[in-house]
């Protein structure tokens, strides 16, 4: 597999484009600012009334609706959360698409689900931050860049794939290196990486260890602090240096227990459950139920975070992380 850095994309391919950025929210700020800081032009299409309006005009730029930014641009980015992409392209984007204009994505889940049917004669393309947009703004300031992945679904021009890479450097990705995929890749192996590892698994791994030692009768800020905030202080020595990197700075009786004990907690029936969710994806069923709980106004999501967020491990952890002063409020 090969990683494409920035002496790979020929930048030259961003020049004399218009850049349309459709939502200012995680990704879209970051892929708007960066894109401009690499030298383009960048317009916005953010609907008025919000945070993330203002926050636009705050960031130099002028945000007019979807439907204007489109009519403008060669090339739109469609950064909105995956369950509007359908309606507003349908009512913004496409009656505003041209031939040779290139629809851009960074994450597949609409178009290898079928919600979004471009026409022929358009690029399609996706490039894919591994990482939350904010950091995509943050490293790039900082002279560095997430990794991302690149796809083509349809290339019309012929050019559809440098393009991809000349965005992807655009955006600071080649700083640290991408990788070539396709949609189904990329949409399959990200819904489940959220869904089994990052953040449906590892929260309620912490979370279960916490209620663990609480309901055993230890001080949940004690709690709060072993099973949460030194999961970060883990997980980056893991990030620097892999796993082992991890186990040369832990305890031999941290790792003798690490090596005895984590496999009681992550079972072979955890794994056959990840399989289970893996099918749920590659088959469709996990889009379809998001699709139909969307279609509900997201009752259950409204009703999971409101819940979630009594929960004591995040009352304790607020108030904890109040007397964190090195931490941004
Ligand atoms: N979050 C991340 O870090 C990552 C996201 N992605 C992908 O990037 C894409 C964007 O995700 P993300 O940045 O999280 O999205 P956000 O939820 O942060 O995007 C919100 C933006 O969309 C606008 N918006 C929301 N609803 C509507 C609507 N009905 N009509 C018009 N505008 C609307 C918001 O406007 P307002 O402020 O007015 O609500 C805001 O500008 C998705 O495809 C996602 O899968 C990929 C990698 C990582
Ligand atoms: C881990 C969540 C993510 O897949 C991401 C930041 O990469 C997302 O879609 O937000």
């Amino acid at each position: 597999m090969k990683m494409y850095y920035d002496s790979d994309a020929d930048m030259s391919l961003l020049r004399d484009k218009t850049f349309a950025v459709i939502g200012y929210g995680s990704q879209g700020h970051a892929h708007a600012q960066n894109l401009r800081d690499s030298g383009c032009k960048v317009v916005v299409g953010q609907r008025p009334g919000g945070e993330n309006y203002e926050l636009a005009k705050q960031h130099g730029f002028e945000p007019m609706s979807a439907a204007e930014a489109a009519k403008v641009a060669d090339v739109i980015i469609i950064l909105l959360p995956d369950q509007v992409q359908g309606e507003v392209y349908k009512n913004d984007i496409a009656p505003n698409l041209q031939p040779g204009n290139v629809l851009l994505f960074a994450h597949g889940f609409n178009i290898h689900y079928g919600q979004i049917r471009p026409p022929k004669d358009v690029d399609v393309v996706m490039v894919a931050p591994k990482g939350p947009g904010h950091l995509v703004r943050r490293v790039y300031t900082e002279g560095a860049g997430v990794p991302c992945l690149f796809a083509v679904y349809q290339d019309s021009t012929g050019s559809a794939r440098d393009f991809a890479l000349a965005y992807a450097k655009g955006i600071g990705g080649t700083r640290s290196g991408v990788l070539e995929t396709s949609f189904r890749e990329e949409t399959e192996t990200d819904l489940f990486g959220e869904q089994a590892v990052l953040c449906g698994g590892l929260t309620k791994l912490v979370q279960s260890g916490f209620e663990t030692l609480v309901e055993a009768g230890y001080q949940p800020e004690i709690a709060y602090f072993e099973c949460l905030h030194e999961m970060k202080l883990i997980v980056d020595l893991i990030y620097e240096g892999g796993m082992a990197n991890m186990r040369h700075s832990i305890s031999d009786t941290a790792e003798y227990g690490d090596f005895t004990r984590g496999p009681r907690i992550v079972t072979d029936e955890t794994k056959a459950e990840m399989k289970r969710c893996l099918e749920e994806i590659q088959d469709g069923r996990f889009a379809r139920e998001f699709i139909l709980e969307n279609q509900a106004g997201q009752a259950s999501l409204f009703a999971m975070r409101a819940r979630s967020a009594e929960h004591p491990i995040e009352t304790v952890g607020a108030r904890l992380r109040d007397m964190m002063s090195w931490l941004k409020k």
